[in-house]
């Protein structure tokens, strides 16, 4: 792993949410480029299996500590990953989904544009109602979910800010990280396979699934490059999530006779989910390079990662 060598005029990079499986990736892949000065932060301890950057133990909705840090930090750009970013538990506690997804970005924006910060929003395609897709930049949101309403309030304060603002919407993120605060479709489908669970995969919710390091990636180059306004940041495979499992139980060659293909009506989970997302990506292969993997070798990097993270 890379560290932070002296910082010679170096520019400062501040990532919210470093924990989490995004904050982790950008941790890394700005390490290895060393072009920044990175400072995270997250709640409590550094659950990051390295250092060689500065962490900060911060909650994100405590207005006083965002603006003592921000003001002491004084960064250039900042990467806002942090969210609480559990569907259902954001729809059965909305207050405290409030408060960590929209409340929390708005102490972050206050205490930004103090200094003239280079803000970079990390959102989501939930704040779309899913009846049609892919979509590119310019669709109109309509969230079906509480989760997805307050990343919309979000963006809409990002967008109304004064100053230099981008954000990168994604989709499905997938990846392995450590200690991880949540899991996602691979690790579940693959682990519930492994254990020989028969499982119940949606085959009407078509999505652009997003290996985290493309999403890192992406919002580098957004960093990078003093990119403004809105980019779709997602994979470019357009798939349901039943077609994600059969391709991960083919790709570890497990038995795909577990997997039952259900439509999105059967499902009881507290929060609606919409039916058809997914991004159009070409704004940012265009204007940014941005260039994410192929699903299928997404997979494969992941295999790699999990026997790395077994060994
Ligand atoms: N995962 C996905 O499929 C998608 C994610 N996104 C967006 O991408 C971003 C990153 O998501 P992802 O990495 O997957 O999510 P994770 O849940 O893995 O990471 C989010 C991080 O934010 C931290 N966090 C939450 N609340 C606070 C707070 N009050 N103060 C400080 N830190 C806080 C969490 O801390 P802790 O670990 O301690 O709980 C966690 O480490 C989010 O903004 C999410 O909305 C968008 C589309 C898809
Ligand atoms: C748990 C489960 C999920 N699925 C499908 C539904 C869904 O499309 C996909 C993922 O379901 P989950 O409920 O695990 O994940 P979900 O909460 O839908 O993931 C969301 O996370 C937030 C943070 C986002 O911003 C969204 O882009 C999206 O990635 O897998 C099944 O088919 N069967 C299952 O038993």
């Amino acid at each position: 792993m890379g560290t932070n060598t002296p910082k010679v005029n170096k520019k400062k990079l501040f990532i919210t949410g470093v924990n989490g499986l995004l904050g982790q990736k950008l941790v890394a892949q700005l390490l290895e480029k060393d072009e920044f000065e990175v400072i995270g932060c997250g709640k409590g301890e550094s659950r990051l299996p390295f250092g060689g950057f500065k962490y900060v133990s911060l909650d994100i909705t405590d207005e006083a500590k965002v603006q003592e840090v921000l003001s002491e930090i004084k960064p250039d750009i900042l990467i806002h990953g942090a969210a609480m970013t559990n569907v259902d538990e954001c729809e059965l506690n909305q207050e405290a989904a409030y408060d960590a997804n929209v409340n929390a970005t708005s102490y972050l924006l206050q205490a930004s544009e103090k200094l003239n910060t280079h803000f970079i929003f990390v959102s989501t395609d939930f704040i779309f109602s899913g009846e049609e897709g892919p979509l590119d930049e310019e669709a109109i949101a309509k969230p079906v979910n509480y989760y997805g309403e307050t990343k919309l309030k979000a963006e809409q304060l990002v967008m109304n800010s004064t100053f230099k603002w981008a954000i990168a919407r994604t989709v499905l993120v997938f990846g392995i990280a450590h200690d991880m605060s949540r899991s996602n479709i691979i690790l579940w489908v693959k682990s519930s396979l492994e254990s020989g669970k028969n499982i119940q995969v949606v085959d009407d919710q078509y999505r652009t699934p997003t290996l985290a390091e493309d999403l890192a990636a992406g919002c580098i180059l957004i960093a990078e490059q003093g990119a403004e306004g809105v980019y779709n940041i997602s994979g470019s495979d357009f798939m349901t999530p039943y077609e994600m499992a059969i391709m991960t139980a083919d790709y570890f060659d497990l038995d795909k006779s577990l997997i039952a293909k259900v439509d999105s009506k059967i499902f009881t989970q507290p929060a609606k989910r919409p039916l058809k997302t997914g991004f159009i990506i070409e704004k940012a292969r265009k204007e940014l390079g941005y260039q994410p993997k192929t699903f299928r070798t997404a997979i494969g990097i992941l295999a790699k990662q999990i026997i790395l993270a077994s060994s």
